[in-house]
């Protein structure tokens, strides 16, 4: 096909900030590219840039639901989050409207592994407190009993979730002297002997968990899993770290939990709400460590990230299954 014969394909970019290679490809793959300029993101302006987009590179977290689609228009044909986890998307609306949906798994994995790493020592180390202490001129001389923390040598790893983001994290700790490799999932996976990983139920890994860390999507059924229940089967010891998403996660529960001492620290990439506000309880906690959900912010990662996106898009406006399709 002659290029003057060529569809040109409108695609909506709702981040001016989406990494340039990603914007590269769409426009060498015959699209134009209207990228929306508000930081973050204006919903209003938003729906009004989309009637008659051929595709949509929603990068952001705002709800991606009907409205978003209706404002589109008929001719829409693909849409693609720059995202892994999709639980501000109306999967429902999607499938109903059989609207190819992409997502971004799989390239957030090495990003979040190094991060939720960083937290477990972090959380286990009391990095937060020690600051503090420092902060306050409470620095103590001359202590051995002091600031004691968790070691993940001869600890055992409980991994709520085990798919890319689990595993990549459990690759990481292969040289660690961990003691135990474990994970709740519904089903058992078949390469969890690759890791040295043991399948257990939602009992056994709050049970037997050193180092607990959350590393699974936000649905219906993970909705308030660690709840005041189960922070109470928990090891006094557990370093609770959740990479996931804060919905997961009953907050108020885990604040109990780590001011009774029911579990030693929390390091938290995720929470609720986001952003957290400057004066919630969490943040007054000595024993929890507190990051605002950068498990993925590093140039490469974001740049696979978009890219995956753009792919998702070309395939699906030229007829083909999206490299990563949410549904
Ligand atoms: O949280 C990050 C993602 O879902 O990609």
């Amino acid at each position: 096909m002659t290029s003057a014969a060529r569809r040109l394909y409108k695609v909506l970019v709702t981040h001016p900030e989406v990494p340039l290679p990603a914007l590269e490809f769409l426009r060498q793959k015959g699209c134009e590219t209207i990228v929306c300029e508000n930081i973050p993101p204006v919903r209003s302006d938003i729906l009004q840039k989309l009637p008659g987009v051929d595709a949509i590179f929603w990068a952001s977290y705002q709800p991606l639901n009907g409205e978003v689609l209706d404002a589109a228009g008929s001719q829409l044909k693909a849409v693609s989050t720059m995202s892994s986890g999709i639980d501000y998307v109306d999967v429902p609306e999607f499938k109903r409207r059989q609207m190819p949906l992409g997502h971004t798994p799989g390239v957030v994995k090495n990003g979040v592994a190094d991060l939720a790493i960083g937290l477990m020592i972090a959380a286990g180390r009391f990095f937060h407190a020690g600051r503090q202490l420092i902060e306050n001129s409470k620095w103590e001389k001359e202590r051995i009993n002091w600031l004691m923390g968790q070691e993940i040598r001869d600890s055992v790893i409980g991994f709520m979730g085990f798919g890319g983001i689990g595993q990549a994290i459990a690759k990481r700790l292969q040289c660690w002297d961990v003691k135990k490799i474990i994970y709740h999932t519904r089903t058992r996976r078949e390469n969890d002997v690759d890791f040295g990983a043991h399948h257990v139920t939602f009992d056994e890994l709050l049970k037997e968990s050193d180092f607990l860390v959350v590393a699974c999507p936000l649905t219906a059924e993970t909705k308030g899993k660690f709840h005041a229940e189960a922070f109470g089967k928990m090891k006094k010891n557990c370093v609770f770290v959740n990479v996931g998403r804060g919905g997961i996660v009953d907050q108020d529960a885990l604040i109990e939990a780590l001011k009774t001492g029911q579990i030693f620290s929390a390091g938290l990439d995720v929470m609720t709400p986001e952003p957290l506000p400057a004066d919630d309880p969490l943040m007054k906690i000595p024993n929890c460590v507190v990051i605002p959900h950068m498990g993925t912010q590093t140039l490469k990662t974001t740049t696979e990230m978009a890219m995956l996106a753009a792919n998702n898009l070309i395939n699906a406006l030229e007829g083909k299954p999206m490299v990563c399709p949410a549904y």
